[in-house]
This record gives C-alpha cells, sequence and structure tokens, in this order.
C-alpha cells in the first residue's frame, strides 16, 4: 500500500490522476482529457526503466500497442478475415452478422460508407447511429453505430465490430486509424474486410493478442474482363463508360471533349468535390432515365460509391502523389478496375481498357499479378503518451514533441509512424498561439488540408480567435449570403476550398460546441456550397449536345436545400 501511495505521489507529477493497476512490471494511469474518446485515459506501461521511476518511462517505446486497449485485451476476439478483390460480397457478409447481432459497429474510411450503412441497418428495423468527423445522428434505441475508422470508440464493448477497407492500416496518413480499430475495438466478433495483401501482417499483429483469427477467401461475383484494344477514339464512348484520369483538368477535359460529340453528357467525381456531391454525381450517372449516362472520374471512385459502370477506361497510367508524378500501384489499377461490372447491376459483367494501345500492358500486368503483401501497419503515438511527455518537458512545442517522437520512435518493424509529416504543418503553426495541448493537438487532428491555402487560412484563423477570445463565429470570417454559382474552373475551386473551411468548422463546433457555436449555419453554407458547385457541373461544366432536348426548368436553392434535407439519411 505505501509503495502504492509513493509511486501515486511519483506519477502525479505526469499530469496522472490516479492508478488503475499496478502488477509489477505495468502500471495502468488514469488521466482526465476533454476529447471524447480520451475522456478517461487508460494507458499500460511496460517495462519502465531506470529502477522503475516512471519519470524515467520512455514514452516513445511504441512496440507494444496492443497493450493501449486494455478492453480489448480482457475479451478473446475471434477475429473473421473477409479478403478477396472489389465486388466478391465481402461487406455483404460481414453486414448480415452485424445486423442479426445485439449491439456492434461499422467502423469505414468514408463517410459515404457509414451513411449507407446505418441508413441500411436503419430500414432493415435496426437502430443505428450514425457518427462521423461531421455530424452525429442519434436513433432511440440504437445499440449500433455506423461511424467513420477515426471515431471507433475503443472504450465501449460490442458483440460485433466490423472494419472496412483494413488495407488501409498501410496507408501513409490515415492507417494509425485502422490499427487503433484492429487492436483496439473490443467486440466478441471482430469481422475485417478487404484485400488479401494485408492478412500476413494482421495475422503477425494478432499474434501478440491471443485472438483467435480465421481467414475467409471470397471471389469476384461478376467477371471483369481485360480488352486487348484500346479505346482508340471518343467516338467510341458508350452508356456506362467510366474514363479515369487523375487531376481535375484533365477530368474537366474528358468531360469536355465527350460531350463535344454530341451524343453524351457527364457527371464526374473527385476528390475534392464535397462528398455528397460526389454522391449525387453518382446518383445520376447511376439513373438510367437520366441523360448523364458517361462518368469522368479519379481514383475517388475506388472506394465508397456504388457505380453502374460498365467499362473503365483508364486515360493514363500515371499520377501525381504529391510528390512525384508515378505509375499507378497494383493495387490502385485492381481497386479502379474492379469498379466496373457490379453485381446485381444493369452490366453484370465489366469490362476495362486503357486510351492509349500503349498503356494495355501494364494494364493486362497488373490485373493479373497479386497485390504486394503489406508490410507494416500506421501507428501514431495516443495522446495520453505525448501529454505524459510534455508533463516532462513542458517547455517543448507540440512540434517538438512531435518531433521527439518521430526522431525516436521505438517501433517493432510491423509499424511505422503515420501522418506525422502533416501534423508537423499543423503544429508549426498552432504552437505560435497561446493554447494548451489538448488544444493544439485538437487543431492538429482536425480535417484540415494543409496544401490548400483557403483551407489553411481558415484553420489559421479559427486557432487565433478561439486562442483570443475562446469563441469564434462563422460570421468573422464569412459573409452568409455571398457564395455564388462560380462561373469558371479558378471560382469553382475556391468554392470546393471554401466547402472544406466550413467543413473544419462544422467539424470543431462538434468538440468545441461553446467556443464555435455556429454549427447550424455553418452546416447549411456547407449545403449550399456543394449545391452552387453541382449547379456549375450543370451550367458550364461541360457542353450540352446538341441533339438533346433542355432539361426542364431547375427549382429554386431553397427548395433545394428544403429537398435535400428530407432526403437525409431515412429516405
Ligand atoms: N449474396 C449476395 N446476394 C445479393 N447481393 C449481394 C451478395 N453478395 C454481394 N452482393 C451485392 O454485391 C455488391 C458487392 O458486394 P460487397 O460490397 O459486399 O463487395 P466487396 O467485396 O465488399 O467489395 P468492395 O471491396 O468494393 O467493398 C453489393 O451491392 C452487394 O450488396
Amino acid at each position: 500500500m505505501a509503495s502504492i501511495l509513493l509511486r501515486q505521489r511519483r506519477v502525479s507529477a505526469l499530469g496522472v490522476s490516479r492508478i488503475l493497476q499496478d502488477n509489477g512490471d505495468s502500471l495502468r494511469l488514469q488521466m482526465e482529457s476533454k476529447f471524447g474518446t480520451f475522456s478517461s485515459i487508460g494507458v499500460m506501461i511496460r517495462k519502465y526503466s531506470s529502477g522503475r521511476d516512471p519519470a524515467k518511462f520512455d514514452f516513445t517505446d511504441l512496440t507494444c500497442p496492443h497493450t493501449w486497449y486494455p478492453n480489448a485485451r480482457k475479451k478473446n476476439r475471434k477475429v473473421f478475415l473477409h479478403v478477396g478483390p472489389t465486388n466478391s460480397g465481402k461487406t455483404y457478409h460481414a453486414l448480415k452478422r452485424l445486423q442479426s447481432s445485439a449491439s456492434g459497429i461499422y467502423c469505414g474510411p468514408l463517410r459515404l460508407l457509414a451513411w449507407e450503412v446505418s441508413k441500411r441497418l436503419n430500414k432493415a428495423k435496426v437502430p443505428c447511429d450514425l457518427i462521423t468527423g461531421q455530424e452525429k445522428v442519434e436513433v432511440e434505441g440504437a445499440k449500433h453505430k455506423a461511424v467513420t475508422v477515426e471515431m471507433a470508440d475503443v472504450n465501449a464493448d460490442y458483440h460485433c465490430a466490423i472494419v472496412d477497407e483494413i488495407q488501409m492500416l498501410g496507408c501513409k496518413t490515415r492507417g494509425f486509424s485502422f490499427t487503433r480499430a484492429l487492436l483496439g475495438i473490443a467486440a466478441d466478433e471482430l469481422h475485417l474486410c478487404g484485400d488479401a495483401a494485408a492478412v500476413p501482417l494482421i495475422q503477425e499483429l494478432l499474434q501478440v493478442t491471443g485472438d483467435d483469427v480465421q481467414v475467409q477467401t471470397y471471389e469476384r461475383l461478376s467477371p471483369l474482363v481485360p480488352l486487348e484494344v484500346p479505346l482508340g477514339s471518343f467516338s467510341n464512348i458508350r452508356t456506362g463508360d467510366c474514363l479515369v484520369t487523375f487531376s481535375r483538368k484533365g477530368i474537366y477535359g474528358l468531360k469536355k471533349k465527350i460531350e463535344h460529340g454530341g451524343k453524351h453528357l457527364c457527371s464526374v467525381v473527385y476528390g475534392s468535390l464535397p462528398p455528397e456531391t460526389r454522391t449525387r454525381q453518382a446518383t445520376r450517372f447511376n439513373d438510367e432515365s437520366s441523360e448523364f449516362d458517361v462518368l469522368v472520374a479519379s481514383d475517388a471512385i475506388g472506394m465508397g460509391l456504388n457505380l453502374n459502370i460498365s467499362r473503365i477506361i483508364f486515360s493514363t497510367l500515371r499520377k501525381f502523389d504529391g510528390f512525384e508524378r508515378r505509375d499507378l500501384t497494383v493495387s490502385e489499377i485492381k481497386q479502379i478496375a474492379g469498379r466496373a461490372g457490379r453485381y446485381g447491376s444493369k452490366f453484370p459483367e465489366g469490362q476495362v481498357t486503357c486510351l492509349d494501345a500503349d498503356d494495355l500492358p501494364l494494364l493486362h500486368s497488373s490485373l493479373k499479378s497479386p497485390s504486394p503483401i503489406l508490410e507494416q501497419a500506421g501507428l501514431f503515438p495516443s495522446f495520453d503518451l505525448m501529454f505524459m511527455y510534455s508533463r516532462l518537458q513542458p517547455k517543448k512545442g507540440l512540434y517538438q514533441i512531435l518531433e521527439h517522437f518521430l526522431e525516436n520512435a521505438k517501433l517493432s518493424e510491423n509499424y511505422f509512424i503515420s501522418n506525422c509529416e502533416e501534423l508537423l504543418k499543423v503544429a508549426s503553426v498552432v504552437d505560435q498561439l497561446p493554447l494548451g495541448l489538448q488544444d493544439k493537438y485538437l487543431f492538429c487532428i482536425s480535417p484540415v488540408d494543409m496544401d490548400d491555402e483557403i483551407s489553411s487560412q481558415g484553420l489559421v484563423q479559427f486557432a487565433e480567435n478561439y486562442s483570443k477570445k475562446g469563441l469564434v463565429r462563422l460570421r468573422e470570417i464569412f459573409t452568409p449570403g455571398t457564395l455564388q454559382v462560380p462561373k469558371t474552373h479558378p471560382a469553382l475551386k475556391e468554392l470546393e476550398s471554401i466547402h472544406k473551411v466550413l467543413e473544419l468548422y462544422v467539424w470543431l463546433s462538434f468538440r468545441l460546441e461553446e467556443s464555435f457555436p455556429d454549427h447550424e449555419l455553418a452546416s447549411s453554407q456547407k449545403a449550399i456550397c456543394s449545391m452552387l458547385i453541382e449547379e456549375f457541373l450543370e451550367r458550364f461544366g461541360g457542353q450540352r449536345p446538341r441533339s438533346r432536348k433542355k432539361l426542364t426548368s431547375r427549382p429554386s436553392l431553397d427548395s433545394l436545400i428544403a429537398k435535400r434535407k428530407r432526403e437525409y439519411l431515412y429516405d
């Protein structure tokens, strides 16, 4: 007892409120934090050095991340790995289990996927909450949740859990959230859906957890045929085709060329379009009665959208990935090509080809090759480790703390530290402001695009105003009522960036409700933004075919907003 009290006094220097458990060579500590899932943080500290003095514990030792999740470790989880190509029914089977379980959680990589699952479960009379970084829709009596993977609650207890697109644990930026869900979700049954390339790594990571791991392999439900000939000419484009390219300029260029032929109208899907706009573009393309029968898209079609594509046509097999222009990887080619020919759609057989004959050999060889095995999973030091480290080094800002972890982290060979470079960019901004570590960290993990000037400027202003007054009114940086339908591509790009800023405000308003009180206003302006973008896509995005009749007159923005609100979730 005396030794526990002594140790209690020692660790209080770290900002730890109490020792929950001390079993000799490990401690579980509790600290207070205002972040949702961190509200009561348990940290399992192993093998602390130097005479077992917690103050000398090496917080950069990240070799045993499975010990960070005591709730999951109390369970003997049954882990089912559903693996196979796209369109093979992996998620379908996992969702059936979720639907028939007494309680559960679905974790997906995109808001669109979480939306779809919550909608599906609610329709099947299984009440299901929807929780993403942007919204929280609670349904009475719900014991199920559909969430984006970052929102997965590792403190709750579930009968069944799904982590979709699990191969994303190897993603450079978001991998750590998938690893956290994999190691941390406390469920009797954990279903992981994704690419077979992730199997050996997951088996290795779960060796230390004591979970029972079973692999279920799936085959594609509908055939995918790589064509021997390229498209040749744009006059060969037909209904159900999807042209793939990787720049917004390329997308609008192809749209213009196709529509110039006078036979087709194109929907577009690319990453910086608001998610709801992407969904509506996809719906319009899928709708047989719509005039928009061809899709021009980036790799944003690879996940999340239900698309009735007959043929994928790669306009290029190279893309700029933020650092360099490079060939697409085998996994990228397979993920995109696999979107052709959806099971149960009007195009049950998918075809894939290229615009240029020179690209065909790479396309064919990639489709025949297995995806390279994933070697490492993303990991990120939990906030509590950084917080405790900061107590020992009170003069260090968040940038230096992150840098310290990035440089000194001790990792097993199965892990890499993900997203640190991105967070460093934000940390260097927020470190200039008189904010506490928790607030700085919150701004760092917010969905800001630091490569987008307007989006990053929005973050700086929100953080500055918050640090000065503790209150951030949307009107201080944005005048509602001034948004207009863009008339040029630069104006469209600007509107996409404004959408990102409004999205950021909404995200912050969920976490700092009192300081960011204009949640409703930001949400409605965000909806208007995406509608104006869609208006641009209809009016100016390309050229209406001469042979087609004009669309009937368009409804007013107000009536569209009201309609979209009604449609949301339970249509
Ligand atoms: N047994 C089945 N009966 C009816 N429909 C099915 C069945 N299996 C799958 N489907 C449908 O086929 C489509 C593809 O299935 P699903 O999304 O589960 O594939 P997936 O392998 O998870 O693909 P992805 O990797 O692209 O997510 C979905 O529309 C799904 O509802």
